[in-house]
């Protein structure tokens, strides 16, 4: 299960453009909870913070204490990494990058952070220990997963923050055939987009939701969201978006940016 961009502050009762994002986050998880679906893994996929606080990301990990399930991570433009590798770490939340599924599959986990700008880039490090881990599991599937979006989105404000060396990641896949699923946050809006023959999927974050194909930011009033994933041994993938019910979180749809 896929939680994204729940873009925590230090304080319970700060807000992101007039949504409180503790309480959207806490909304979310305690949906996830009554549902009572089966699940094996969190996969929480940047901008946990939006301030750099280890508050953040100690609320962060407050959250999804009730969850039974595993839970690994990466960054996004948002994070501090310093902050959030030692305050998830200390709470037992491993900084793991490969995990491997039963026999037939792996979930890879990517850095696509540039460190102070919103869009993303993949360094030589991240393409080179891509293709190792790749190479060195070539019977199983991959979920591919990283903050930021390869493909555009369709919003051009936001496809300025892409991640910049999409044909450099794209190289790279060319020779695994395997990998055909990749997952973003970042976008904070529900996407399934054919990249290059591989499916890219984006998710809702758990608080602000930007609307989809605007050319200058726009907050969308759709509910926050999280997404399920299944992975079936055959190599597909099976998945949905599920967001809150009733109009409880209501952003400022005249802010212009943050
Ligand atoms: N008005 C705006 N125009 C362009 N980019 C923006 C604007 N407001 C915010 N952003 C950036 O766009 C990013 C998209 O999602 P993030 O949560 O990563 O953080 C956002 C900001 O860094
Ligand atoms: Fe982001």
């Amino acid at each position: 299960m896929q939680i994204t961009d729940t873009h925590l502050f230090s304080g319970k009762n700060e807000t992101l453009l007039g949504i409180n994002t503790w309480m959207s986050y806490q909304a979310v998880v305690d949906a996830i909870l009554a549902e009572q679906r089966h699940y094996d893994l969190i996969v929480a996929t940047g901008d946990l913070a939006q301030d750099h606080s280890a508050q953040a990301y100690q609320h962060f990990v407050e959250g999804i204490a009730g969850i039974p399930a595993p839970c690994v991570w990466l960054p996004g433009n948002h994070d501090f990494q310093p902050a959030m590798f030692s305050s998830l770490l200390e709470a037992g939340i491993s900084p793991a990058k490969q995990v491997f599924l039963g026999d037939s599959w792996q979930i890879l986990l990517l850095d696509s952070q540039v460190f102070g700008v919103p869009h993303g880039e993949l360094s030589d490090y991240q393409l080179d220990w891509l293709e190792r881990k790749l190479a060195g599991a070539p019977e199983r599937h991959t979920l591919l997963l990283l903050h930021h979006h390869p493909v555009p989105a369709g919003c051009s404000w936001l496809d300025q923050h892409s991640l910049r060396n999409a044909a450099e990641l794209d190289n790279v896949l060319q020779k695994f055939p395997k990998v055909k699923t990749l997952v973003c946050g970042h976008i904070h809006q529900e996407l399934d987009l054919d990249w290059n023959g591989r499916r890219m999927l984006a998710t809702p974050s758990t608080c602000v939701q930007f609307k989809p194909h605007c050319a200058n930011f726009t907050l969308d009033t759709i509910e926050p969201g999280w997404r399920w994933l299944e992975l079936h041994p055959n190599g597909e993938v099976t998945t949905e978006v599920c967001r809150l019910k009733g109009a409880v979180f209501n952003p400022d749809t005249a802010s212009e940016g943050y």
